[in-house]
């Protein structure tokens, strides 16, 4: 998938999915489908698939606060890059754009830019300064090459549906309904992160754990414990595991960690690339009086990571 910052560089004419697709979730899917290559096989001329985001994210420079992402940038284009979309534009975020107004916006960006021929937008899609155009403007210039996806929701335990959104995805990590934000997501939410060093203390408890260096804008979920799968390179099969990511206050810990011990293996893992899935949120982290009580709860931890994966083997 080609990336592309400067808009000189494009490929065009263009089948576009318009938006900031945080974590390529299930709904986010939905948009994007109908500008894939192979929907696009019948138009009689090659327009390149083309996902069109922002960057920085319009709340980002709005806010000047930096927003926490489910798939920071090497994550966002490897999935996109999965579904098989060619070209990801990311337009610079800035005063001058800002002030665009949807009728610019319009012409200058999707029109003079991009040679956009089709374009797939969600229902609720606004664009141009305050927000102010939105999808009528679009029908009025794109007619019939117009998608617009209706919201997509999930029934799950409420009575009432709940929308497919990466706010709501980031909410359910927040208080470790992992059911939950895998539901939404349509696949399990994940870390990825290179292995670095520890204390080393985590080995003379009987626990070695592999502590992960991840993208600062990661949303974390809720600090406590998880089962969870993992995949390295080199091993074939997933392992099974599980993550502590927390303040470790029971060794007096001075800044948040990320790590997982994982079962049945051995070996240096240092410096290796682990994706880390999330299976199921276990307990909150907590401080123990001794180690020795630590060592008796991850005993615990573990026996209530390998029922569950267990029963649903
Ligand atoms: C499954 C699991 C659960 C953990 N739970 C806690 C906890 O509740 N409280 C805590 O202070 N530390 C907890 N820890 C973190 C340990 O304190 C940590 O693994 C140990 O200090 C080793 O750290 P190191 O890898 O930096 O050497 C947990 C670790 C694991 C693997
Ligand atoms: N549940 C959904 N149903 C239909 N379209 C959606 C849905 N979620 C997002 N979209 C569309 O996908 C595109 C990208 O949207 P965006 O990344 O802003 O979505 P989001 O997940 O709702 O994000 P946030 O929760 O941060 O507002 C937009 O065109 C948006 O309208």
């Amino acid at each position: 998938m080609r990336v592309i910052f400067d808009p000189t560089q494009i490929s065009r004419p263009t089948a576009i999915a318009l938006g900031n697709f945080d974590g390529v979730h299930i709904g986010h899917r939905h948009v994007i489908a109908p500008i894939l290559p192979s929907a696009l096989s019948n138009h009689d001329q090659h327009l390149t698939s083309t996902v069109v985001s922002f960057s920085p994210h319009p709340q980002e420079f709005f806010s000047k606060q930096p927003r926490s992402l489910l798939a920071p940038f090497d994550e966002k284009v490897a999935l996109l890059e999965s579904l098989g979309v060619e070209q990801l534009v990311l337009l610079p975020f800035d005063a001058d754009l800002a002030k665009l107004t949807a009728a610019e916006f319009m012409q200058q960006i999707l029109i003079d830019s991009l040679q956009v021929e089709l374009i797939s937008v969600g229902f609720d899609f606004h664009f141009g300064q305050k927000r102010q155009g939105n999808i009528t403007d679009l029908k009025n210039v794109w007619g019939d090459r117009l998608t617009v996806i209706p919201e997509q929701t999930m029934l799950l335990h409420d009575p009432t549906p709940i929308r497919i959104s990466s706010s709501n995805i980031r909410v359910a990590l927040a208080k470790g309904e992992v059911d939950l934000a895998n539901a939404l997501l349509g696949r399990p939410y994940n870390l990825v992160g290179k292995v670095v060093q520890g204390k080393q203390l985590g080995r003379t408890i009987g626990f070695p754990t592999a502590n992960l260096d991840l993208p600062v804008q990661k949303c974390l979920p809720r600090d406590g414990v998880y089962a969870v799968q993992v995949s390295i390179s080199s091993s074939p099969k997933p392992i099974f595991g599980v993550m502590n990511i927390g303040l470790r206050p029971t060794v007096n810990g001075d800044r948040r960690s990320v790590e997982v011990h994982l079962f049945d293996w051995q070996g240096d893992l240092y410096d290796q690339e682990l994706n880390v899935d999330l299976v199921k949120f276990i307990r909150p982290e907590q401080k123990f009086a001794s180690l020795d009580a630590l060592k008796a709860q991850i005993q615990d931890d573990c026996q209530t990571a390998l029922k569950h994966f267990a029963v649903s083997a």
